[in-house]
C-alpha cells in the first residue's frame, strides 16, 4: 500500500456507496484525503446513515449539480444500474476522470453513457476493506499518464495492484481476483468443517484454516519459488499431505476449480453484453 500524501487530491465523487466505495473511501481517508473531498451518492437511507456513521461523510441520496465540482467520479454500482446511475451523472461530470469498478462493464458503454471517453476500469476485491487489496487496472488510450497516476494513487490506498494492457484481460482478473477472496472463504468453511469434524473445537479449527492459508501465501510471496515446488517440499513420500493430495486428484479438483473459475469469466462477460450499452 502506498503512503502518498493525498492532503492536495482533487475532490472524488463516489456513484454508489455499498461495499467497494467503502473499502476506497476508508483508503483514502486513511491516507489523509480531507473528508469535504469526497462526495457519495447513494439511493439507500441506512446505508448513506452507515456511511455518515463510519466515515463522517454527508452522501446525497441522488446526483445533484454539486458533483460538477469533482474531478474524479468513482463508479461503485451494480453492473445491473449502472446505465441508470449514469443518465442521472453525465450531465454534471463532462470533464471528470471516470473510474469504474463495475465487473464486466466495459469501457465502450461507459463511454457512451456519459459522453466521456476518459475511462478507467479497476477491479478490487475485498480485502481492500483491510488495506490488502488486488487490484487489476485498465485505462482507455484517451486516458493522460497525469489520469493514469491519479487512479494508481486512488487505488492503492486500498492495497496493491497491477495494470493489464487489454480490457477483455479485466474479466480474468475478476474471476481470479475479483472473485477470489470468495474462493479462500470457501476453502476455509470446508477447513474448519473438516476439523471439527476430527474433533477440534470450531473456532480453533478455523484460527488454523486462516493461519495456514495467511502463512503459505506469505511464504509463496518472499520465497520467490513456485508453488508446485513448495507444494512439493510439503509432501512427504507415503505421509498425510501425499494421502490427501491423492484424494483431490481422483475428484479432479483442479480441473473443477479451473472449470469455476472460467464460468466467471464467462458471467464477467455476459454482464458486459446484458447490462452494457
Ligand atoms: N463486492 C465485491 O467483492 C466486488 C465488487 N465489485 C463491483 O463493485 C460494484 C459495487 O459492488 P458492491 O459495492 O459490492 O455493491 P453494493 O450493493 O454494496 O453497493 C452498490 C450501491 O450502489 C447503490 N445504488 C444503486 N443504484 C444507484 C444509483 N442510481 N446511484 C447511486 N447509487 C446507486 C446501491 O443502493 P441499493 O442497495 O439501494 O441498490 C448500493 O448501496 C459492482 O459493480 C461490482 O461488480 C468489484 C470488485 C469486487
Ligand atoms: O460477484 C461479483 O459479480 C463481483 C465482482 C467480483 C466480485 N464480486
Amino acid at each position: 500500500m502506498s503512503t502518498t500524501d493525498l492532503s492536495q487530491f482533487p475532490t472524488i465523487a463516489f456513484i454508489g456507496g455499498g461495499n467497494m466505495a467503502s473499502a476506497i473511501i476508508g483508503g483514502l481517508i486513511r491516507q489523509g484525503l480531507p473528508k469535504d473531498r469526497i462526495q457519495v451518492v447513494e439511493p439507500y437511507e441506512p446505508q448513506r446513515q452507515t456511511l455518515q456513521q463510519q466515515f463522517g461523510i454527508h452522501a446525497l441520496p441522488a446526483a445533484d449539480s454539486s458533483l460538477a465540482q469533482a474531478q474524479v467520479v468513482v463508479w461503485a454500482v451494480k453492473p445491473q444500474t449502472f446505465a441508470q446511475a449514469a443518465a442521472a451523472v453525465a450531465d454534471h461530470s463532462r470533464h471528470a476522470l471516470h473510474l469504474s469498478v463495475a465487473a464486466g462493464i466495459r469501457s465502450d458503454s461507459i463511454a457512451q453513457w456519459l459522453g466521456n471517453d476518459q475511462i478507467v476500469r479497476a477491479m478490487p476485491n475485498t480485502p481492500a476493506l483491510v488495506g490488502q487489496g488486488m487490484t487489476g487496472l485498465f485505462a482507455r488510450p484517451q486516458v493522460s499518464a497525469a489520469q493514469q497516476q491519479l487512479a494508481e494513487q486512488i487505488i492503492s490506498t486500498t492495497g496493491q495492484l497491477v495494470w493489464v494492457q487489454q480490457e477483455s484481460q479485466l474479466d480474468a482478473v475478476t474471476a481470479l481476483s475479483g472473485s477470489g477472496p470468495a474462493y479462500v472463504f470457501y476453502f476455509l468453511e470446508a477447513m474448519q468443517q473438516a476439523g471439527a469434524e476430527m474433533g477440534l473445537p470450531a473456532e480453533q479449527a478455523l484460527q488454523l484454516a486462516i493461519g495456514t492459508f495467511s502463512g503459505a501465501s506469505a511464504l509463496a510471496a518472499q520465497s520467490g519459488e513456485a508453488p508446485a515446488v513448495l507444494r512439493e517440499r510439503v509432501t512427504s513420500k507415503g505421509g498425510t499431505t501425499f494421502a490427501a493430495l491423492e484424494h483431490m486428484r481422483g475428484a479432479d479438483i483442479a480441473a473443477h476449480f479451473i472449470g469455476a473459475m472460467h464460468a466467471a469469466e464467462r458471467r464477467a462477460k455476459a454482464l458486459g453484453d446484458e447490462f452494457g450499452g
